[in-house]
């Protein structure tokens, strides 16, 4: 039964073709299905019973898996048992604190993480055997290598470096994933170039990575996923040597497979908000890593779009495709390749218009099976990444109708167009051609949206199963739960 289990819920293939980590994945499954998915020594058996957050109760001797999201607009947590289904669910805005004219989102990540934690079930929390975050892509910290402070502003996943690319394309292949002005490498690069005086100190963290460190202590561990876009080659299992020769290479962290466990939740946290003493943390992934794992696609073909305050596009393809002038990128999954890109359109700069009550009135009045007349590219400011990787391209959202229906039919066409555009172009460079788009994000409860892009794409879209990326995070915890292998 677990096999099934592991096999419908979670993807098996996370693991890429890492024999050490398959033998440890195929001793997970054996280990739990020994031990019937019972409580480890030393956990709690609880009584059912409700509490805040969303819980529901539940005839608790299972363990349950903890996901965290952080994505653009907000944090997410999902808690599952091993049967995938959600017994806690909970979500919080970021507090907005500024500093140096700057927002201070390391304040804003760390009091926004204990948060979610506070929102968990006090009664659900012994029970939790591990933990996992997912994080926006190339959202990039330079930290002390010892106390974990940032020595550097948090550079976000759409920000640019754009002095660092002569540099960065000087040393790596021709078009690789990072040339591009907002991959971690250039903002590494960027960052190594200015006047750093405290370079033998530092260390290079994502924002998944630093959010896990605060739970873990073991600082310098990142997973495959996130370190992409600072160079990582997932298909050797390493940093390649062109990169591992650059002076900055000191400061790359150690890398490890999504869903690894890395050690347990530090004791301090524990004791103050009740988790087990077997409650282990796991290497995470990226926010749209996270939607496709919840949305558990597995052919090739099948292609999970997340409509979240960005348009992130994971193709399941059997040919790995890299091609940064249209910032066009693979990820791993064993022996396929999620192929894709993030787009700068999406749910943000829908928000910047309406509220997410209009969206929904608005959307009720468009009619799906007519096409809109007008031609924009949706963007909060300056600059693209994907399908047209162009630092220099400027919003389109002119002219504006004076019926608001007509004027956001014509922006969700238009983001559809977009879609469109970017399958288009994956198949172009070789992937596997997609026949079938779940969708992730909050953009996906928009069915007249579903029905737009159904008609712009001449495929089946629908909605997800599962479409909060903090599901997937929740899926690698439930990998990860494996305290033996720390
Ligand atoms: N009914 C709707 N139709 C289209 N988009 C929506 C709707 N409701 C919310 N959204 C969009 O969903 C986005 C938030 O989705 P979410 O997945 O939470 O984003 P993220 O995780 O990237 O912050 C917002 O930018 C909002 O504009
Ligand atoms: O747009 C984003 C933030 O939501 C990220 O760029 C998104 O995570 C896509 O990056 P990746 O494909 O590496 O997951």
């Amino acid at each position: 039964m677990l096999a099934s289990i592991s096999s419908s819920i979670l993807h098996p293939s996370i693991i890429p073709g890492n024999c050490v980590a398959r033998r440890k994945w195929s001793m997970w499954q054996a280990e739990l299905r020994g031990s019937g998915g019972k409580l480890r020594p030393g956990a709690t058996t609880m009584v059912a019973g409700s509490g805040g957050g969303g819980s529901v109760g539940i005839e608790a001797v299972e363990r349950l898996y903890l996901g965290m999201d952080f994505g653009t607009s907000g944090a997410r947590f999902a808690l599952i048992d091993k049967q995938g289904a959600i017994q806690a669910e909970g979500k919080r805005e970021y507090p907005l604190y500024m500093s140096n004219e700057h927002v201070d989102w390391v304040r804003s990540w760390k009091e926004t993480l204990f948060s979610l934690l506070e929102d968990v079930p006090v009664h659900l929390r012994p029970l939790i055997g591990s933990i996992s975050v997912d994080g926006t892509s190339a959202t990039t910290m330079i930290v002390d290598s010892v106390t974990g402070e940032p020595l550097w502003r948090p550079l976000l996943y759409n920000e640019g470096c754009p002095d660092a690319l002569p540099m960065v394309k000087s040393v790596a292949p021709p078009n690789h994933t990072v040339c591009s002005a907002s991959s971690t490498l250039c903002k590494l690069v960027s960052w190594w170039n200015s006047d750093a005086s405290n370079k033998s100190a530092a260390i290079l963290l994502h924002q998944a990575d630093w959010l896990l460190w605060l739970l873990h202590g073991k600082i310098g561990i990142s997973d495959y996923n996130n370190a992409l876009k600072v160079g990582y080659d997932p298909e050797i299992d390493s940093y390649p040597p062109w990169l591992l020769s650059q002076p900055y290479a000191q400061i790359l962290p150690s890398v490890k497979a999504p869903g690894t466990p890395i050690d347990y939740l530090s004791e301090g946290i524990r004791t103050q908000y009740g988790f087990p003493q077997d409650c282990v943390v796991c290497t995470g992934t990226t926010d749209s890593i996270a939607a496709f794992l919840a949305a558990r696609a597995t052919k090739p073909g099948e292609a999970v779009t997340s409509l979240g305050s960005t348009l992130a596009i994971k193709l399941l393809s059997t040919i790995r495709v890299e091609d940064a002038r249209f910032g066009v990128y693979s990820h791993r999954l064993d022996d396929k390749w999620l192929v894709g890109g993030a787009s700068n359109t999406g749910g943000a700069v829908l928000r910047q218009i309406f509220t997410d009550k209009q969206l929904a009135e608005l959307s009720e009045q468009i009619n799906p099976a007519q096409p809109s007349p007008l031609d924009y590219y949706p963007l909060q400011s300056v600059g693209e990444r994907f399908p047209v990787a162009d630092p220099k391209m400027a919003p389109r959202l002119h002219p504006r109708p004076d019926d608001n229906v007509q004027y956001l039919h014509g922006i969700l066409e238009s983001i559809a167009r977009i879609e469109a555009k970017a399958y288009n172009l994956l198949q172009e460079l070789g992937s596997t051609p997609v026949q079938q788009v779940f969708t992730a994000g909050g953009g996906s409860k928009n069915e007249t949206w579903i029905k737009i892009r159904e008609r712009v794409l001449g495929l089946p879209v629908r909605r997800a199963a599962q479409t909060e990326a903090c599901y997937g995070a929740a899926l690698l915890a439930l990998k990860g739960c494996s305290p033996d292998e720390i």
